[in-house]
């Protein structure tokens, strides 16, 4: 195991580059298998979730290279099993998604009931009821989803609640599906759209990406393609408030402004100078401390709760008092008992953390929980006086490609060492 130890106090400054999206890579890959031949993947994040998936698909019988911009290659057609065994899927949320294109494609599927970041119940009902409406048989068993259909059929789908990676399944399910499929009630992430986009690329029919109703026509089968990965409106946001926190001012490059309004936004009411180009945002706050500002999260366009834990660090430090309200996870204030350590003035009621501005953080020794809860720590450790040290980062390298590299490019005092203690 690794630990990351950071020294307060550095004003960030200069400029870095923007990984490819890890929410928009991973739809992506999985995505892959219901091509007739082989796709090319630009701008792909170097994550841990990434290898994680890269080895999915291999076990599955996929061909699979990556380069070293990591540009990868699959090529589906020889794929012999439909298999996501536990060992892998334990670690990943958006394992998830191989479950639509398997079923599509192949008529089968066994897959592990999927681990992730433990922010909340995060059942896959919706998944698996939208399946099942198109056609599936599908039974939970021993932890797996088995799920078989001949021909999986275009169905019309009215979403209880609106989920990203049900979406996101249902979505590559129905492209192969006889017939046309309405799923209502879609999530309209950015990591959606660019998913429609690839699927579009190898010959899909969508309408409607990006808006809360999809309309599919299924299709006999899909071409290989190549698609370039939307960048990650995450990793963004949270270096955009990297540099907020210290008074800094940053250059983010090959990135996409108006996929972050609302944080923009709340960036701009914290205080900041914020410009921005077709693929760049700087933000620059004039040595300033920031001012509170209250969030509450929710679904795209809204503030994404993927943003919540580093706008608290912001709230920890800022001038004033401020409410962060989540929504969409029922268990996503784990990094506050870790901030609280290292002075943060928070309460928690329900849903709600009512949040009073303190001078100054002071560095401690402080565990990851899940992996914005990383980002958070590690962003209170560059505010904090003396050291910080986060352990089980593997969170972290989840989700942020070169956290150390990128951070101690913009002038931070970051380094990754072995956690003796942890092994
Ligand atoms: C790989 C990926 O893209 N992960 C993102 C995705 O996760 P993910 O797709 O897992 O999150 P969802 O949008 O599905 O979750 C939204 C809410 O719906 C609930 N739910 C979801 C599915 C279901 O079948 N039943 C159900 O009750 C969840 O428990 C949660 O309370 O969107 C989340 C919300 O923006 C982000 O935090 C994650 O980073
Ligand atoms: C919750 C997240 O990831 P996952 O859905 O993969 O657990 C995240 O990216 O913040």
């Amino acid at each position: 195991m690794e630990k990351l130890i950071v020294q307060g106090g550095a004003r960030l400054t200069g400029e870095i580059r923007i990984s490819g999206a890890k929410n928009a890579a991973l739809p992506i890959l999985a995505a892959t298998l219901l091509a007739d031949g082989p796709m090319t993947i630009a701008n792909v994040p170097h994550l841990h979730d990434i290898t994680t998936t890269l080895e999915l698909l291999g076990r599955m019988g996929a061909t699979v290279s990556v380069d070293e911009q990591m540009q990868v290659e699959v090529d589906p057609r020889t794929v012999t099993n439909q298999f996501a065994p536990y060992d892998l899927v334990k670690t990943m949320r958006a394992s998830i998604l191989v479950l639509g294109p398997l079923l599509a494609r192949f008529g089968q599927a066994e897959v592990s009931l999927p681990g992730g970041c433990a922010i909340g119940q995060r059942p896959v009902n919706l998944h698996l009821d939208g399946l099942a409406a198109m056609g599936a048989q599908i039974r939970v068993e021993n932890g797996y989803i088995k799920a078989t259909a001949p021909r999986l059929h275009g169905a019309h789908l009215v979403m209880d609640l609106v989920s990203v990676t049900a979406t996101e399944n249902l979505m590559m399910a129905a492209t192969l599906a006889e017939g046309t499929t309405i799923i209502e009630n879609a999530a309209r992430e950015p990591e959606i759209t660019d998913l429609s986009l690839c699927l579009t690329a190898m010959g899909a029919h969508i309408q409607g990406a990006g808006t809360d109703t999809l309309i599919i026509e299924g299709r006999q089968s899909l071409y290989g393609a190549h698609h370039t990965v939307v960048p990650d409106r995450i990793e963004t946001g949270t270096y955009l408030i990297a540099a907020a926190l210290t008074g800094g001012c940053v250059k983010l490059k090959d990135t996409r402004p108006e996929l972050l309004e609302i944080v923009l936004h709340k960036l701009r009411d914290a205080g900041a100078r914020i410009d921005t180009g077709p693929d760049w945002i700087s933000l620059d706050m004039h040595g300033r401390r920031p001012l509170a500002v209250s969030l509450r999260t929710a679904p795209y366009p809204a503030m994404p709760t993927d943003m919540q834990a580093q706008f608290m660090v912001l709230d920890m430090i800022a001038e004033g008092a401020a409410t962060v309200t989540e929504t969409i996870f029922e268990n996503r204030f784990m990094h506050v008992q870790e901030l609280q350590r290292m002075g943060a003035d928070v309460r928690l009621e329900g849903s709600t953390a009512f949040i009073r501005g303190v001078e100054c953080l002071t560095g401690a020794p402080v565990m990851a929980t899940d992996l914005r809860a990383s980002a958070s720590l590690v962003l209170a450790g560059l505010v904090a006086v003396g050291e910080t040290q986060v352990s089980r980062i593997y969170h972290i390298d989840r989700g942020y490609e070169c956290i150390e590299e990128k951070l101690a490019q913009l002038g931070a005092d970051i380094r990754r060492v072995p956690d003796r203690r942890a092994a």
